[in-house]
């Protein structure tokens, strides 16, 4: 069976219940959040041998994202536990609340986490050696090279092996409260280290100073496909085959969904789209199959919405372009709406 292995930090999520500003919160929900650790279950539910390698604290919120990797079929023998440094931490800030946070909607406690100390030294590991050597696609993000020069070093020495038939993908992931006073022009080197590439048009323009889809291709030249989501618009997949360096452009439109919260959906976008690429589809297949999965997470509370069932999912997937603009989505539910001419 393919295997995926996705590698990088999950916290331990804190959200005041009932959106109550933090600073009159009595009650936090606890979580997990973690953008790789949410493609490894993305791909873990859509059939695929997935495993997480990252490191977490010797303490209770390590253990909790432990067991739910577990649960949704992750495997964690490449997660190394640190017997000093803590889980990292973060709290999401309710909208009305975040002008007293400075501006922010994530309150991130995460330096000198333990996964932030993951670096070549973690390719020592037995462990994670053997599963980064087996995988047929490794999926890394830009929020691990903000995290310490050690994890930047960590992805530069992955991106930088031979392949041997695998593909690394490269989600960049911007994370503004990540890149104060970095210098994020190693986001940029690092996706033409990878594969395939993904990015939203709103964290290009932090990322890259553009999103100018001609113009981002520049700028990402080597990856065989970048490929650009635009929200509620579309994704598009530009493609370098090596027998036609002019390549190719598909663009899918996204669904029509009652959106109940975005995050996660981006993770799940990107569970969609390399599900689609490992099962050998094509780009309008995989985008779609990004779309869908995105979709179901953004009509739920959370980071993940559980996929249709196998053959509603293939009838989605399969059906016409008609047919697929017609497409609703709400509480998980698809439907087909009337489109007016
Ligand atoms: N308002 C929306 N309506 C329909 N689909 C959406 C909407 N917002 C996001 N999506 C879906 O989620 C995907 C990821 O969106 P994006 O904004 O890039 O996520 P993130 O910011 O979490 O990375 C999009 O490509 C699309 O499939
Ligand atoms: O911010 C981080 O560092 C995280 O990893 C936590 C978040 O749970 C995911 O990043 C959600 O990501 P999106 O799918 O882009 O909404």
């Amino acid at each position: 069976m393919l295997s995926a292995v996705c590698v990088g930090e999950t916290m331990a999520m804190l959200t005041p219940v009932n959106a109550v500003p933090l600073h009159l919160a009595t009650e936090l929900h606890f979580g997990i959040g973690g953008a790789e650790s949410n493609v490894a279950m993305g791909l873990a539910a859509m059939g695929l041998d997935t495993h997480w390698v990252s490191r977490v604290g010797r303490d209770g919120f390590g253990t909790r994202i432990l067991d739910e990797l577990r649960d949704h079929y992750v495997g964690v023998s490449g997660v190394e536990v640190d017997p000093v440094r803590p889980t990292g931490l973060y709290v999401k800030v309710p909208a009305q609340d975040s002008a007293s946070d400075g501006g922010s909607s994530v309150l991130y406690y995460r330096q000198g986490s333990a996964a932030s100390a993951m670096g070549r030294d973690t390719l020592s590991n037995p462990d994670v050696s053997s599963l980064l050597e087996n995988a047929a696609l490794i999926h890394l993000s830009g929020i691990t090279a903000a995290l310490s020069p050690e994890c930047l070093s960590l992805l530069e020495a992955i991106l930088s092996a031979p392949r041997n038939g695998r593909t690394i993908s490269f989600d960049v992931n911007w994370r503004s409260a990540l890149w104060a006073g970095q210098d994020r022009s190693v986001l940029q080197r690092l996706a033409n280290l990878a594969d395939v590439v993904l990015v939203g048009k709103d964290e290009a323009e932090h990322a890259f100073g553009t999103t100018d889809e001609a113009e981002l291709r520049r700028m990402m030249p080597d990856p065989d496909v970048l490929v650009i989501k635009n929200e509620a618009i579309s994704a598009i997949a530009l493609t370098r085959s090596s027998a036609d360096l002019g390549g190719t452009r598909e663009e899918v439109p996204a669904l029509s969904v009652a959106v109940v919260e975005p995050v996660g959906a981006g993770d799940s976008f990107a569970a969609g789209y390399l599900s689609g690429m490992l099962f050998g589809l094509g780009q309008k297949e995989s985008l779609r199959r990004g779309h869908v999965a995105a979709a179901c997470t953004l009509t739920v509370h959370g980071d993940r919405g559980p996929l249709p069932d196998a053959a509603q999912l293939a009838a989605i997937l399969d059906s016409s372009d008609d047919a697929w603009a017609a497409i609703h989505v709400e509480d998980g539910q698809f439907s087909k709406r009337s489109v007016t001419p």
